[in-house]
C-alpha cells in the first residue's frame, strides 16, 4: 500500500501531519513533528508580536474532543520564519499566519515573500477566539478584500485556513469567492467549531476560563461538519486542493476524510492528547483499511465517496 503523494510541487511521504495550533508553537514542538512519521509539519498561526494568549484554563479535552481558547498565543512571526529558514525541507513545512488585521497580514507575508523560502503559507481566516473579533471568513466581502490585497502582495501559492459552514448557500458563495484567486492553491476545512460551551457537571462551572467558557470545537463532535465542509468545498473547487481537518482520530476517519476529497489531512486534538505516535499508529490503520479493501493507493479512492 502506497501512502504517499505530490501536491503543488511538494512530496509526501504520509497524508498526515499536524493542525495549525496542535504541537507546532515552539522550535522543540515542530521538531519533534518533523522526527515523527507525520507527512509534513505547520506551525502555529502566528501574529506580527509574540502574544500570551487568553487566561488559563483555556484548553480542555474529554472523551468527546475539546474545546479551546488559547487566544493566539505564540513566538511572533519572526521566530516561525527563521524556523522556516533553517529547516531542512525533507518533509513540507508550511507556515500559518494569522495577523490581527489585515495590514498585519500583509506585512507578515511580504516579509515571508522577500525570504524566498520553500514552505507555504496557510493563511488563518478563521480564529474564532480573539474576544471582541469575528472570524473574518464569515463576513465574505472582507474576505474578498482581504484576497485581493494579499494576492496583489504575495506572488506565490497559498492557502486559507476556513471556519466551518453549516449552509448549502454559504458553501456555494465561499467557493465562488475562493475560485476568483488563482494564487489560493488550498483551502484548509476546517478549523474548530468556534464558540462551543462545556460544562463539569459536579462543580456546575465552565471547563475554561475565556469568554465565558466558549470555545472552539475539535475531535468527534466536529467529524461530521468537517466531513461536509471538506466534500463540498472539493465538489465546488475541482482546481484547488482540500485539506482535511476536524475528526480524526484513527484511520477510519482520515480515510473518510480523503473519500470526501482531501488532498492531505490535519490532525489536532487527537494529536494534543495522544503526542506524535499518533501519526505512525493512524498512519497504519489507514494502510490497513486501504489493504482491506483493495485500495493501493490514495487515489484509488480520494473524492470517490458514492452517494444513495
Ligand atoms: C489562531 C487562533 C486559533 C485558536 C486560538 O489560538 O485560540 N484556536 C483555534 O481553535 N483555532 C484558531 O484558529
Amino acid at each position: 500500500v502506497d501512502l504517499s503523494l505530490e501536491w503543488l510541487g511538494m512530496r509526501m511521504a504520509s497524508p498526515l501531519y499536524n493542525a495549525s495550533g496542535v504541537m507546532c508553537r515552539t522550535r522543540e514542538e515542530l521538531d519533534a513533528v518533523a522526527g515523527s512519521a507525520a507527512g509534513a509539519l505547520i506551525t502555529k498561526s502566528c501574529t506580527l508580536t509574540p502574544r500570551e494568549g487568553n487566561p488559563e484554563p483555556r484548553y480542555h479535552a474529554t472523551a468527546l474532543g475539546s474545546i479551546n481558547s488559547m487566544g493566539l498565543p505564540n513566538e511572533g512571526y519572526p521566530y516561525y520564519f527563521d524556523y522556516a529558514q533553517q529547516f531542512d525541507y525533507r518533509k513540507p513545512l508550511f507556515v500559518s499566519v494569522s495577523g490581527m488585521s489585515l495590514e498585519d497580514n500583509l506585512f507578515m507575508l511580504a516579509d515571508l515573500r522577500d525570504r524566498h523560502l520553500p514552505c507555504l503559507p496557510e493563511i488563518n481566516l478563521s480564529c474564532p477566539n480573539l474576544p471582541g473579533k469575528p472570524q473574518l471568513a464569515y463576513d465574505f466581502a472582507a474576505t474578498a478584500e482581504a484576497l485581493e490585497k494579499i494576492s496583489q502582495v504575495y506572488p506565490g501559492a497559498f492557502g486559507v485556513k476556513l471556519p466551518p459552514y453549516f449552509d448549502p448557500v454559504h458553501f456555494a458563495q465561499m467557493a465562488a469567492l475562493l475560485n476568483r484567486f488563482e494564487g489560493l492553491r488550498f483551502v484548509t476545512c476546517i478549523n474548530s467549531v468556534g464558540n462551543g460551551l462545556l460544562i463539569d457537571l459536579a462543580s456546575e462551572t465552565t471547563l475554561i476560563s475565556p469568554k465565558g467558557g466558549l470555545g472552539g470545537l475539535g475531535g468527534d463532535y466536529v467529524l461530521p461538519t468537517a466531513l461536509a465542509n471538506v466534500r463540498e468545498f472539493a465538489r465546488l473547487m475541482p482546481d484547488k486542493h482540500v485539506i482535511g481537518c476536524g475528526g480524526i482520530k484513527s484511520g477510519a476517519e482520515a480515510f473518510m476524510h480523503i473519500l470526501c476529497g482531501a488532498t492531505a489531512v490535519q490532525i489536532g486534538t487527537c494529536l494534543h492528547e495522544e503526542g506524535v505516535g499518533a501519526f505512525a499508529r493512524i498512519q497504519h490503520e489507514l494502510a490497513e483499511l486501504m489493504a482491506q479493501k483493495g485500495y493501493q493507493c490514495l487515489a484509488d479512492f480520494r473524492g470517490r465517496l458514492k452517494t444513495l
